[in-house]
């Protein structure tokens, strides 16, 4: 198996969507099955924050989830948990700044699995690509109430920042996008947007999803 190329990542990110058990009005298994309806391209199982579940009920609810991307055609990615990720064979992981190093994770996971990284600054985004990241997290580009820990609001200039040093890793920003302002991402040049809560608390998760396909695709 071979890395996974950049244009077909591109494709995957576009709608990108990250969720857990206490992002959900209703079943997080129903949430994922109707953000897929409509259109997500991606989903990263982000089981965290406060009320979250542990042990065995957070293993139990990322083997549903993962089960109804496969059954579904939408990669499974894990936040955080390098462990998780291995004992599910996920198909990648997502790390932060303070998480385990990208560079060590490449060495575990082998070449095959998407490893996606946080970056806030050209130097982490550089950084990131130098210890193997197949795609950079770009945010919190507006206010966000879903990361209590989050950094400051940056907009769109890290995007515009890296795109700008001639740098064509794929990017996703992320951080308060909703429908009405998920476009100047796309602009700024992102590849495509992350989202938790306009998608997992929507009324209508198949909807909003759909909406968001629609914004990205132009
Ligand atoms: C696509 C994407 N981008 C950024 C993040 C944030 O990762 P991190 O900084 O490690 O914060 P937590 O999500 O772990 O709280 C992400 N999860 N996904
Ligand atoms: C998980 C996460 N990471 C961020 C970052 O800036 O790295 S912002 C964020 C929360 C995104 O949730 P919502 O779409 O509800 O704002
Ligand atoms: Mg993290």
């Amino acid at each position: 198996m071979e890395r996974i190329n950049s244009d077909a990542l591109r494709r995957l990110l576009k709608v990108y969507f990250i969720m857990g058990s206490i992002n959900c009005r209703k079943s997080p298994e129903e949430v994922l099955s109707e953000a897929i309806a409509g259109g997500i391209t991606m989903f990263q199982f982000r089981e965290k924050g406060p009320g979250a579940l542990t042990g065995n009920a957070r293993l139990e609810l990322a083997q549903n989830l993962q089960q109804i991307c496969r059954d579904l055609g939408v990669p499974f990615i894990v936040n955080d948990d390098i462990e998780l990720a291995i004992a599910l064979d996920a198909d990648g992981i997502h790390v932060g700044q303070n998480d385990e190093p990208a560079k060590a994770i490449r060495q575990r996971i082998g070449i095959q699995k998407i490893i996606g990284v946080s970056a806030h600054s050209l130097y982490e985004a550089r950084q990131a690509i130098t210890d193997g990241a197949d795609y950079l997290g770009i945010g919190p580009i507006y206010p966000t109430s879903s990361k209590d820990d989050a950094e400051a609001v940056q907009g769109t200039f890290v995007i515009e920042r890296v795109r700008n040093s001639r740098i064509a890793i794929p990017l996703v920003g992320i951080g308060g996008i909703t429908v009405h302002n998920a476009l100047p991402v796309i602009n700024a040049g992102a590849d495509g947007v992350s989202i938790i809560s306009a998608v997992a608390g929507a009324e209508d998760v198949r909807a909003a999803a759909q909406s968001f396909v629609k914004v990205v695709q132009g």
